[in-house]
Formats: structure tokens, C-alpha cells, sequence
């Protein structure tokens, strides 16, 4: 494959209508060396999905979820040239949608789940597909399920690194050759062919995952903001962003709630070297933030991150004379339900830590399992509202001053768990869902004005 091969992803946002597709259209078409165009499904189709997947609707309430996600693809349908290249396979994948949503099973068995959920990214790539061919390039649909190989951990599926490499460069290089290819993002498959999904957001990851497998030199992040902000500009106005960033930056952000980055992103662009780049599908020309392994400069603050809807645990046994062995047993526990625990503090007899529960995920019900087992071993108190405020930056466990700053600017603030990261990129607070915001705006405030 060209070495200088660039996947060039677009997010929800980037998709979800006609206008913004051919955006994205004009994008691709620009760069010579983009060959692979992986697409998420247009903004809101997920939500809804999961809204199917999750939840005991009437009928009618199914019908009515289902005519907005219509709504949203028949809109775009209606607006292409040729409208007829692509109608019946449109309307075959929402009466498969259908099919799904109605399954009596739908809401108990997470592979019927997946398969749902992947109905959005199968749509969105057959219009986006569709207008490329508008912009008069030889573009075609690939089904990614053919080469996006995973476990069989539905909702939530774990790449096969390997087999994905030896899929894409058989079957999905050589189309590369003579089509500009558009694919889907956070869907896979595992090896029995069932459709898995690799849980939200993770169209970016599968992006990274396929350039790896390609071995592209750059994979381009196309969404709604012109790059990785120091913080998400929602919630402050004088958020800037950063022109570059490393990736052991970017992970700590996208783990610790940037959400213009799924986590696992770096994971590939780390392992082959690919450089990142961020930017916006509406202002292309605006420049964005280069993600890379070295940065010009290390700064101490780089970003503030926050993350919402934090759960806090805290378990506790009395019995001091079986604390040996304790936290074994806890971790065992959090491990045999796949969750991932990223803020912890301990002492002999008690552990805290703090769970995600963002809503349509799927990790609430895993959290449910998860706390009733523990209850089984030991005294469990469980707390809400709460959201994990994080500073990103270099070297702050050995740098003079680094948490004098940042204490000092929020010492009005009630903490409720402290935590320096196990590496020198990260310091947290867990900190109650109301107050996050004001703490995020003061640190920038600190920080960065
Ligand atoms: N540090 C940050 N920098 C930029 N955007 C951020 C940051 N933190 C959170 N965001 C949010 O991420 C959003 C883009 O992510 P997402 O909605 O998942 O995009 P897409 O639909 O392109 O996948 C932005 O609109 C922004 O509000
Ligand atoms: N559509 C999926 C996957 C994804 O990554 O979407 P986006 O790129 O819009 O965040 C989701 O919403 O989770």
C-alpha cells in the first residue's frame, strides 16, 4: 500500500445531512492520498438505536423511534442526483432495522443488540458512498465486517489486531487501488460473522484500527471543532485549540472525557506511528491539532477534561483480619464484569472508585451485576452525581509547583476524591455533576487565560 495512504474518518456530526456530507465529499476529494473514508452514523441514529436496543417500547413507540431515524436518512436520499442507485438497498436496511427493533429478544440479547446498532454506520456509508460518486470519484461501499475483525464481547467487542491485518490487506487494499473506498466505523465482526459493535464512539478507534491494518501515515479525525481543544468548548467560550499534542496527551484526554476522541484511538497510531490530526468538517481550512509521538513542546498544563455521570463505590470490610486478600477478591470481581475502573483510592479495610454510567451506554446494566456481587463479599456504598474533572499535561508528579497551582485555583471547591494518574499525564477530582462545570471554567481560567 502508498506509504503516504491517509483514512480520513467523519463523525456523526460531519454526516448527518446532505450538505454536510458534501463536506465531507470535498474533503476526500482534495487529498490525493486519501483513499479510505470511514463514516460514523448520522448524528442522532444512535441514540435512537439504543433507544430501540435498551429500552420496552409499545409498538407504536418503536414506530415512532424508527420514523425518526427514516426521517434523517430518507432526507438525505431525497437530496442526491440519482436517488435511484441507492432507494432499494436504503429501504432493505431500514426494513431490516425493523426487523430488529421488533425482535421479541431485542432488549435481552446483546447480539440482536449489535446488530442494531450497526444499522446507523451501514446507512450512512451507502449515502455517503452515493455522494461521493456526485463529486464525480469511482467510490464504492465496502461492508467493514469482512475485514473489522473482533471478540465476541457484543456492545463492546475487542479488536483482533492481527486478523484485521491480513483481512484489510486482502480483501479491502486492493480496492483501494481503483476506488476511493467508504466504510463503516464502530462496527466489526466476530469470527463466527455476527455483527459487533465496539462500543460508543468507536468509529474513531476503527478509523486508527484500519490505518494501522493499511499501514496509512495519517489518519484524519473530521468532526465538529477545529481540533482538540484545552477544553471542551461547550462549556467555556475561551477554550482554545492546541495545534498539537502527543499521543499519550490525546489518550489521557479522550479517557478522561474529551469526547471529540474515542480512548482506544491511540492505541494503533501509537503502535505503526500514524499521525492524528483533528479538525472541522465545516471549516477544513481552519487548520486542526496534529496528534504525534513527539511534540515540540511538553507543557505542564495542556487541557482540563471532565466526565460526566460518575458513579462512586466504596467497599468496605470490617474484618480486618481478612483484608489480606480483599482488594484481590474486589478486583476480581470488576474484572469478570469487563469494567474498566480508572480512579481508585484505597486503604486496608476500604476501596473507592468510581464507575462510568453515561446514559445510552451499556455499561449500567454491567454496573448493576457488578454491585450486587460485591455485595455478596462485603459492605458496599454507592453514590451519584458525581463527574471526574481531569488536568492533562507533562511531568506533574516532578514538577515544582504543578499542584500548588492547581489547588490554589479551586481550593472553594469541595473535592471528593483526589487522584494523581499512575502516570505523570493526569490529576483528578472526583467532584459533584454540579459544581464540575464552574471547577472546569476556573481551572482554565488558572490555567490557560
Ligand atoms: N477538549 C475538547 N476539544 C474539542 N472538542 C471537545 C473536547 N472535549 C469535548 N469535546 C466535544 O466533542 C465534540 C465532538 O465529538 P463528537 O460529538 O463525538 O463528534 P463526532 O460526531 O464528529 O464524532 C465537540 O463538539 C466538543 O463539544
Ligand atoms: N455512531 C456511533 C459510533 C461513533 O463513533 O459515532 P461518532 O463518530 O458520531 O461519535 C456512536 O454514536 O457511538
Amino acid at each position: 500500500m502508498s506509504t503516504q495512504l491517509n483514512v480520513a474518518k467523519f463523525g456523526g456530526t460531519s454526516v448527518a445531512n446532505y450538505h454536510s456530507i458534501n463536506n465531507c465529499a470535498s474533503i476526500v476529494v482534495k487529498n490525493k492520498h486519501t483513499k479510505l473514508m470511514v463514516v460514523s452514523a448520522a448524528a442522532g441514529v444512535t441514540n435512537h438505536l439504543v433507544m430501540l436496543a435498551n429500552t420496552a417500547l409499545t409498538s407504536q413507540q418503536i414506530t415512532d423511534v424508527i420514523v425518526s431515524i427514516r426521517k434523517i436518512q430518507v432526507a438525505i436520499l431525497n437530496e442526491l442526483k440519482r436517488p435511484s442507485e441507492v432507494n432499494d438497498k436504503l429501504f432493505e436496511l431500514l426494513d431490516e432495522l425493523d426487523g430488529y427493533a421488533r425482535h421479541e429478544e431485542i432488549n435481552y440479547k446483546d447480539d440482536l443488540k449489535d446488530a442494531l446498532m450497526s444499522m446507523g454506520e451501514r446507512m450512512s456509508s451507502l449515502l455517503c458512498a452515493a455522494v461521493l460518486r456526485e463529486h464525480g470519484v469511482n467510490a464504492i461501499n465496502f461492508d467493514v465486517r469482512k475485514v473489522m475483525r473482533t471478540d465476541d464481547r457484543f456492545t463492546q467487542a475487542a479488536p483482533d489486531i492481527n486478523t484485521i491485518k491480513i483481512l484489510s490487506r486482502q480483501l479491502l487494499a486492493p480496492e483501494l487501488e481503483n476506488h476511493i473506498v467508504v466504510t463503516q466505523g464502530f462496527v466489526g465482526a466476530d469470527a463466527q460473522g455476527k455483527t459487533t459493535t465496539l462500543g460508543r464512539g468507536g468509529s474513531d478507534f476503527s478509523a486508527a484500527l484500519l490505518a494501522e491494518a493499511l499501514g496509512a501515515a495519517t489518519c484524519e479525525i473530521w468532526t465538529d471543532v477545529i481540533g482538540v481543544y484545552t477544553t471542551d468548548p461547550r462549556i467555556t467560550d475561551k477554550a482554545r485549540p492546541l495545534p498539537e499534542l502527543s499521543f499519550e496527551e490525546a489518550a489521557e484526554m479522550a479517557t478522561f472525557g474529551a469526547k471529540v476522541l474515542h480512548p482506544a484511538t491511540m492505541e494503533p497510531a501509537l503502535r505503526y506511528d500514524i499521525h492524528v490530526f483533528v479538525g472541522s468538517s465545516k471549516e477544513p481550512d481552519k487548520g486542526g491539532t496534529w496528534i504525534k509521538r513527539n511534540c515540540e513542546h511538553e507543557p505542564a498544563f495542556r487541557a482540563i477534561t471532565r466526565r460526566k455521570d460518575q458513579v462512586l463505590v466504596t467497599v468496605k470490610t470490617p474484618k480486618m483480619m481478612y483484608a489480606q486478600g480483599f482488594l484481590e477478591r474486589v478486583f476480581h470481581i470488576i474484572a469478570k464484569h469487563d469494567l474498566s475502573v480508572d480512579l481508585i483510592t484505597t486503604s486496608e479495610i476500604a476501596v473507592s472508585f468510581t464507575l462510568d454510567n453515561p446514559p445510552n451506554s451499556m455499561s449500567e446494566k454491567m454496573n448493576k451485576e457488578t454491585i450486587v456481587e460485591l455485595s455478596n463479599i462485603c459492605e458496599v456504598v454507592i453514590e451519584r452525581d458525581f463527574d471526574v474533572v481531569t488536568v492533562v499535561g507533562n511531568n506533574m508528579h516532578s514538577s515544582a509547583g504543578v499542584s500548588s497551582r492547581v489547588f490554589a485555583a479551586i481550593s472553594d471547591f469541595n473535592l471528593r476524591m483526589i487522584c494523581f494518574g499512575a502516570n505523570v499525564h493526569n490529576l483528578s477530582f472526583v467532584v459533584g455533576k454540579d459544581d464540575s462545570e464552574d471547577i472546569v471554567k476556573t481551572l482554565h481560567r488558572a490555567l490557560f487565560e
